[in-house]
């Protein structure tokens, strides 16, 4: 929690009193610290101080402006995988040639926005795409800086919706096909060969994983070598895990020191696209009890945050702490806290035991800084919620809660209806 505490029985957000930005702001929030963003960011940076490297935040995980912007000013560039991703970063400052750009669908006009923006390279993942950027980048009169995704084949051990470097996963080039594709690369006129990259997966709660692959990249690299392939960077992706339940994933420091020792001979600028390390226990969801209700089976707490607003409980079956707001309630109870959405799959809490919240009670869901605005969506019509930062003794909106006009935006009945 560390930035997020209670004050006798009161939940703060730094310095703040989660009520009072629910009475200014409403119910639910998205509430995020800036200390802890700004701490998180500076423990993975000094993890490898000892080394020339960047850390790339993975947009995806929290691609709030203000949430950029904090990265950047303290030296991060970005891991898009998305043109949206691009502009975003771009409206919050980036140095291009900090950007890299991953992912196994990107389209001709992303690519050649990329290229007119000056990213410093496309992590590809697929034979067809380096052929697009060599063509579209000569279209366009510019050089396309690559690194190769590599697929190791390496289990991280995680959920499997979150696995990526399994051979049998969409992502990436077996390493097996790597060398014939580098060496395809190295003769494309438009292309610079600039990288070898992997992402093996998220949440990992042990570095074992990590290792292992870099010892298989470090055998592609020398195969590379012998074909007077030379590269700058290697980019080991995202994936260290956080804390949500009873993991203990490794600290940063514990994650550099073992990257660092397979990886200091190299002589290469190693980057990092971290995303829910650095924002996941930044960031809290407030909703509010709506109703109480005693299932036939179960009792159900019924508040007004649903699936919508923080998918992974129905998508993953993750675990999300709760707290209240005010620590006011009698005792404890056992049963789901679920949303408005019509499916059963709209829990936020499944079958633990939680304090027993009574109607208008607050309750955070905490850990929800990653992967929880991002993959908000307006199911069932229901507006995006507000997103907040705070820092010190301050609060501010840095993104307003969806009106119920913009859920229309755009649409229009024909003419022949
Ligand atoms: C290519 C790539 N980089 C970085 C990340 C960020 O992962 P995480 O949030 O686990 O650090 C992801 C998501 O798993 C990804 O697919
Ligand atoms: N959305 C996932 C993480 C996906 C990682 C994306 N590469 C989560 O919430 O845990």
């Amino acid at each position: 929690m560390h930035h997020f505490q209670y004050k006798g029985d009161e939940l703060f957000a730094e310095e703040v009193a989660v009520k009072d930005i629910v009475a200014k702001v409403g119910s639910p929030v998205y509430i995020y610290s800036q200390a802890t963003l700004e701490r998180h960011f500076k423990a993975m940076d000094s993890a490898f101080a000892a080394t020339p490297h960047t850390i790339c935040y993975s947009v995806k995980a929290n691609s709030n402006l203000a949430v950029l912007k904090t990265f950047i000013n303290l030296g991060g560039g970005v891991d898009i995988v998305s043109g949206g991703e691009l502009f975003r970063a771009l409206q919050a400052g980036v140095d291009p040639k900090k950007v890299v750009y991953s992912g196994v669908g990107k389209r001709d006009d992303e690519i050649a926005y990329a290229l007119e923006t000056g990213i410093l390279m496309f992590n590809v993942e697929s034979e067809l795409e380096l052929d697009r950027l060599n063509e579209v980048a000569g279209r366009i009169g510019k050089k396309a800086g690559i690194a190769i995704r590599v697929n190791p084949d390496v289990d991280p051990e995680t959920h499997p919706y979150i696995t990526t470097g399994l051979k049998k996963a969409k992502f990436g080039i077996n390493i097996e096909r790597a060398l014939e594709q580098y060496g395809r690369a190295k003769e494309m006129a438009n292309i610079e060969i600039l990288g070898i990259d992997c992402h093996i997966g998220s949440q990992l709660t042990k570095v074992s994983p990590f290792v292992d692959a870099i010892k298989k990249l470090k055998r592609l690299l020398t195969g590379m070598q012998d074909m007077g392939i030379q590269v700058k960077y290697l980019d080991l992706g995202g994936g260290l895990g956080i804390q949500y339940n009873d993991e203990a994933p490794p600290l940063p420091a514990d994650y550099g020191t073992s990257i660092l020792a397979e990886t200091k001979d190299l002589g290469l600028h190693l980057l990092f696209e971290p995303g829910r390390n650095l924002v996941g226990n930044a960031g809290i969801l407030v909703g509010t009890c709506l109703y109480t209700k005693k299932g036939e089976e179960k009792n159900f707490v019924i508040v007004d945050a649903g699936m919508n607003d923080l998918a992974r409980p129905a998508l993953y079956g993750s675990f999300h702490g709760v707290a209240p707001v005010r620590k006011d309630q009698d005792g404890s109870i056992v049963g789901d806290i679920v949303g408005p959405i019509c499916e059963s799959g709209d829990f936020l809490v499944k079958e633990r035991e939680f304090p027993n919240f009574k109607q208008g009670d607050q309750i955070a869901f905490l850990s929800a800084g990653a992967y929880g605005f991002t993959m908000s969506s307006n199911y069932n019509s229901r507006p995006r919620v507000a997103e907040v930062m705070v820092k010190g003794d301050k609060f501010e909106v840095i993104r307003e809660r969806e009106k119920v006009e913009d859920l229309v935006r755009g649409e229009s009945i024909p003419s022949f209806l």
